[in-house]
């Protein structure tokens, strides 16, 4: 049985205020959650405030992007290893908004990938297909695309230590969720994909779904026998929203059994 991982993903939101506020209350109600792991993945500036505030708490830290490159002359970047040095366990890799602004392809995602996995970080690596991709009916070659552009250049054997999140890009923070049965549908196909090479890792590996997740319908979602998590945007800023999505986690595990 995987254990479920809801993840927030701040996004650029956020002050050293907010910060204090949002952390006290996540970390303040995770008591009695034990079968869920919960991670927030906040902006670069506030990983050492989050790393003090986070201490001794069952919250991974992680941030949302990396370099590509280990260390040097890349003004701007921040290395796997800084990361690991501020206390972070996971990173997001090649999230939409970073595909689409930032114009990261399979490439660059993959070199991100590769340089968490050595570092000793956990990525959590994004795809998902756009609204008119879909209206094509393209979304099952457009997921394959993704996840075939980075196994093809990094192996499979490295997705043993990464998670995978679903974000339709149409989902994202548009208050249109996907259905549990087009996410369950998403999911079961990158699996499929993942055991085809390898049926050990694709039975272990987590895949999380993104996209307008909310307290109100986290739990149909995590139901779905193939979602694993979720990669939370607009309601990891409330700490009452997102840890009702950790607890809505924590149920799905109770009534799986
Ligand atoms: O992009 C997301 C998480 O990475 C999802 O964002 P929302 O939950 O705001 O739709």
């Amino acid at each position: 049985m995987r254990k479920p991982l809801i993840a927030g993903n701040w996004k650029m939101n956020g002050s050293k205020a907010s910060v204090t506020t949002l952390l006290e209350g996540v970390v303040g109600g995770m008591q009695d959650l034990s079968n869920v792991d919960v991670a927030v993945c906040v902006p670069f500036p506030y990983l050492e405030q989050s790393e003090r505030m986070l201490k001794g708490s069952a919250v991974a830290l992680g941030a949302q992007n990396l370099c590509t490159e280990s260390g040097g002359a890349f003004t701007g970047e921040v290395s796997a290893s800084m990361l690991l040095d501020f206390g972070c366990h996971v990173v997001i890799c090649g999230h939409s908004e970073r595909r689409e602004y930032y114009g990261e392809d399979d490439a660059i995602v993959a070199a991100k990938i590769a340089q968490a996995v050595s570092a000793g970080l956990r990525p959590i690596f994004c795809v998902g297909e756009t609204l008119e991709q879909r209206q094509q009916g393209e979304t099952d070659a457009v997921i394959a695309g993704q996840v075939d552009g980075v196994i093809e250049r990094i192996g499979i054997e490295i997705f043993r230590k990464v998670e995978i999140a679903y974000e339709p890009v149409w989902a994202i923070g548009t208050g249109m969720t996907a259905t549990p049965e087009q996410a369950q549908d998403v999911h079961a196909f990158i699996r499929a994909r993942i055991a085809a090479l390898d049926p050990e890792i694709a039975a272990g590996i987590r895949i999380l779904y993104g996209g307008s997740m909310k307290p109100g319908n986290a739990s149909e979602l995590l139901a779905q026998p193939d979602l694993d998590g979720g990669l939370i945007g607009g309601a990891s800023l409330d700490a009452t929203d997102f840890l009702a999505i950790c607890r809505a986690g924590e149920q799905s595990v109770a009534s799986a059994r």
